[in-house]
């Protein structure tokens, strides 16, 4: 080849080869940096799920933070944020965020994010979904038929002695097939645990203003129009729509008073939905006949917390009515390790420019 014609082909390959590093697609382009993802609570460090996932392309570095004072000086130049519920992400940590592509809270409930504030950034926020509805609905399902069988009253009762060997007449436990059982916002979780109340014979209402018709029909359960019809017909509550400006604080002293007498509530959705001050109240005066409760107000609770005295101490005249669970009604491995996973996912998918699948703001 002359020397002419190979300087022309010297030419054209470097020149592709400008072009090709010059329109390289997002993906490619992404896959040359590391990138730096932060796991802002819970884990003190990462776990084999997000390593599998994300190991590859990111540095993953698990904070463990217990408050958000914690983060300053290590989100700011994070490609991606993962966010569990044990922290408020709020406008002050968003802001501080540089570069990131997403903020992923592993979970279904994300009312800890300021979701206004990431969207003013741009930075969107995505939850997963889909990962342990059928283990919430278990947890409330067995904590009201628990409470409602005295299952959770007779063993604590035997364990201190008190009361005959068989059954107290003095107090007689109601037949539970028959009775209503209420959902409060009737979704993932509300829907599985429909299915399981049915299954013990019991009759099935929810109220859900935001369900389109037909769901009712679907399931053969009632629907109600008003919050109030459901309170006042339900032996069970069972609390499962998210918290949100609407439905902060939304089970309050004046609802559980509209509840039959001897009713019982269950709680697995958010603290903030339900003022446990007001439910500790109703069980001492005998309104509430029982109540398990999965979420509080303030996770952990302060120590001085009413509702943790009332269930620590075996005097108080809720203490045998009350279930307290330190909010593990998701929990099981199986579904641990498939929350880790799809979040990690989501993130890798921000990571690489492709399109995300659950964004909520
Ligand atoms: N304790 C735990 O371990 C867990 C708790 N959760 C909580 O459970 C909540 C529900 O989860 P999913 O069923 O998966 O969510 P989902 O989005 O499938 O269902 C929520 C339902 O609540 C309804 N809703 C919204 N506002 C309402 C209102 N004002 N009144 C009545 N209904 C209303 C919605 O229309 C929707 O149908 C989550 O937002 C989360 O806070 C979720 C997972 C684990
Ligand atoms: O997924 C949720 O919303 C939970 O509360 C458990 O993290």
């Amino acid at each position: 080849m002359a020397a002419s014609q190979k300087l022309a082909t010297f030419i054209m390959d470097l020149g592709s080869l400008l072009i090709k590093s010059v329109f390289r697609t997002k993906e490619q382009q992404s896959m040359t940096k590391r990138f730096k993802v932060v796991i802002t609570d819970l884990m003190t460090e990462p776990l084999d799920a997000e390593r599998l996932v994300l190991g590859e392309v990111a540095d993953v570095i698990a904070l463990d933070a217990k408050s958000e004072a914690e983060l300053v000086g290590q989100i700011e130049d994070a490609d991606a944020v993962m966010v569990y519920h044990y922290l408020t992400f709020s406008k002050s940590s968003i802001d501080r965020l540089s570069y990131c592509r997403v903020i992923v809270r592993p979970g279904v409930g994300y009312d800890a994010i300021d979701i206004a504030a990431a969207r003013e950034r741009g930075i969107p926020v995505c939850n997963v979904p889909d990962y342990g509805s059928e283990e919430v609905a278990d947890s409330a399902v067995a904590m009201a038929v628990s409470l409602a069988r005295g299952t959770h009253l007779l063993c604590n009762r035997l364990r201190r002695g008190v009361g005959p060997w068989n059954v107290d007449q003095a107090k007689p436990i109601p037949r539970l097939r028959g009775r209503r059982f209420g959902i409060v916002g009737c979704g993932r979780i509300g829907t599985a645990a429909a299915l399981r109340a049915k299954a013990f014979g019991l009759e099935v209402a929810f109220f859900d203003p935001y369900l389109p018709d037909g769901i009712d029909k679907a399931l053969g359960i009632r629907r109600v129009e008003r919050l109030d019809d459901l309170l006042s017909s339900s032996h069970i509550l069972s609390v499962h729509c998210p918290l949100t400006d609407e439905t902060r604080g939304m089970i309050a002293a004046s609802e559980i008073s509209r509840m039959p007498q001897g009713s019982f509530l269950v709680n697995t959705a958010r603290g903030g939905i339900v003022d446990t001050v007001a439910v500790v109240d109703a069980l001492q005066r005998g309104r509430l006949a029982g109540a398990g409760i999965d979420v509080l107000e303030q996770e952990p609770p302060p120590v001085d917390s009413p509702v943790l005295a009332a269930w620590r101490d075996p005097n108080h005249p809720a203490h045998d009515r009350l279930l307290l669970n330190p909010h593990t009604a998701y929990y099981c491995e199986e579904g641990s390790d498939e929350f880790r996973t799809k979040g990690a996912q989501e993130v890798m998918r921000a990571l690489l420019g492709q399109p995300l699948r659950n964004v909520v703001n």
